[in-house]
Parts: structure tokens; C-alpha cells; sequence
């Protein structure tokens, strides 16, 4: 299948590229949390403080799994390549690719969002300790690895999108 998802660590941009990527590339866009948050009709805050972490990631499982569009951009949740079966999933519908930014900017752009449950309860400490710690997963899951460091939005849609129409003629095939 062709669909192009878009993982790595919160605030490393996955949502905000994957809008913009989905408007270059004229396709239509999919963002995870925002589609567990229309499916169950709660916030991703509520849904962690009333059924817990479990449950969450059992509703990302069940996204995948029933997901059936094709020709589409998916920005996923940063916890998304913690299952092995999300993983396998996601390598075996479309293009992987990793947004690779540096743990400072990420902890600048996450540390005062309301929204993400997870860092709410952490430390700066906890929450580097968890991108260490899941750093390998990204790599390994992803086809491609895009480093965002010193790039605007802007460069690293452009950049996604070449990469994209590079590897359209191999293996995937956009219309
Ligand atoms: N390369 C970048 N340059 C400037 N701002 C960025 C960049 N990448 C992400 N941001 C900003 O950081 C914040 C978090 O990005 P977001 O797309 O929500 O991350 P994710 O979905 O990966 O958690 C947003 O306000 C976004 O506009
Ligand atoms: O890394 C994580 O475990 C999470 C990342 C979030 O998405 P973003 O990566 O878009 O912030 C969201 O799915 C949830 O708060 C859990
Ligand atoms: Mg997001």
C-alpha cells in the first residue's frame, strides 16, 4: 500500500509537516491523536486520566489495524512505534519516515502543552531518559530519517516531498 507516515518523538512536527506535506502533495491527511479524539468523543488528556495508557495505545493498535484509505499522508503519536505490531504494520502499508529533532527544541516546543498526558506527569530528566529509549525504535522503523535541526517547516515538507517523488518510480506508486 502507499501511504506515507510520519513518526517520531512529541514535537518533533510530525502533525504540523504532515498538514503541509498533505497540501504538496495533494493528499489527504490523517492525524492519529485527532482521529482518536473524533472516534471516542474525548480529549487525549481525558482518555488517559479515565482509562489509563493501555487503553490509549490499544486505541492506536485499532487504528492501524482497520485503517483502509491508501494514497494518504498519517501523522502518528509519538508512543506509536512502542508496539511491534504498529510497526510492522506501519513498514508494510507504506513509506516510514522519521522527523529526527534534537531532545533541547523538543523540550521547548512540548514542556508547557497541556496536551500531552505524558509530560505533564514527567521530569525533563523522565522525559529525555523516553526519547533515549525510543530513539532506536524510530530509526529501525523508518525507511527514511529526515533531521530537522536549523530547518523551518517549510524546508522539511519540501525535503519530505523530494523524498517522496524520489522513491515514487521504486517502490510506491503515487498518483
Ligand atoms: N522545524 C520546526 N520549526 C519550527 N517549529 C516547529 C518545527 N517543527 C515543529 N514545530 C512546532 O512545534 C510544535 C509541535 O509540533 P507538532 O507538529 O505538534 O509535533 P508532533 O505532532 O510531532 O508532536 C508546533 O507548534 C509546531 O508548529
Ligand atoms: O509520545 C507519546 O507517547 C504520545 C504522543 C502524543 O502525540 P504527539 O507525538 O503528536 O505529541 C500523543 O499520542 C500522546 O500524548 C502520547
Ligand atoms: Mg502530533
Amino acid at each position: 500500500m502507499n501511504r506515507i507516515y510520519l513518526i517520531g518523538f512529541m514535537g518533533c512536527g510530525k502533525s504540523a509537516v504532515g498538514r503541509r506535506l498533505s497540501f504538496l502533495l495533494k493528499l489527504p491527511f490523517y492525524d492519529m491523536d485527532k482521529e482518536i479524539v473524533r472516534q471516542t468523543g474525548k480529549t487525549i488528556p481525558e482518555i488517559f486520566e479515565q482509562h489509563g495508557e493501555k487503553y490509549f495505545r490499544d486505541l492506536e493498535t485499532q487504528f492501524l489495524q482497520n485503517f483502509k484509505n491508501d494514497y494518504c499522508i498519517i501523522s502518528t503519536g509519538g508512543g506509536v512505534t512502542m508496539r511491534k505490531e504498529n510497526r510492522k504494520i506501519m513498514r508494510n502499508t507504506g513509506l516510514v519516515m522519521f522527523l529526527d529533532a534534537p531532545f533541547r527544541e523538543i523540550w521547548r516546543r512540548i514542556h508547557r502543552d497541556p496536551n500531552r498526558p505524558i509530560v505533564r506527569q514527567s521530569t525533563r530528566e523522565e522525559i529525555e531518559a523516553l526519547h533515549k529509549a525510543r530513539y532506536r525504535d524510530y530509526k529501525q522503523t523508518a525507511h527514511i530519517t529526515i533531521r530537522t535541526e536549523f530547518r523551518t517547516l517549510r524546508q522539511i515538507t519540501q525535503y519530505a516531498a523530494f523524498q517522496v517523488n524520489r522513491l515514487k518510480s521504486e517502490r510506491f506508486d503515487f498518483n
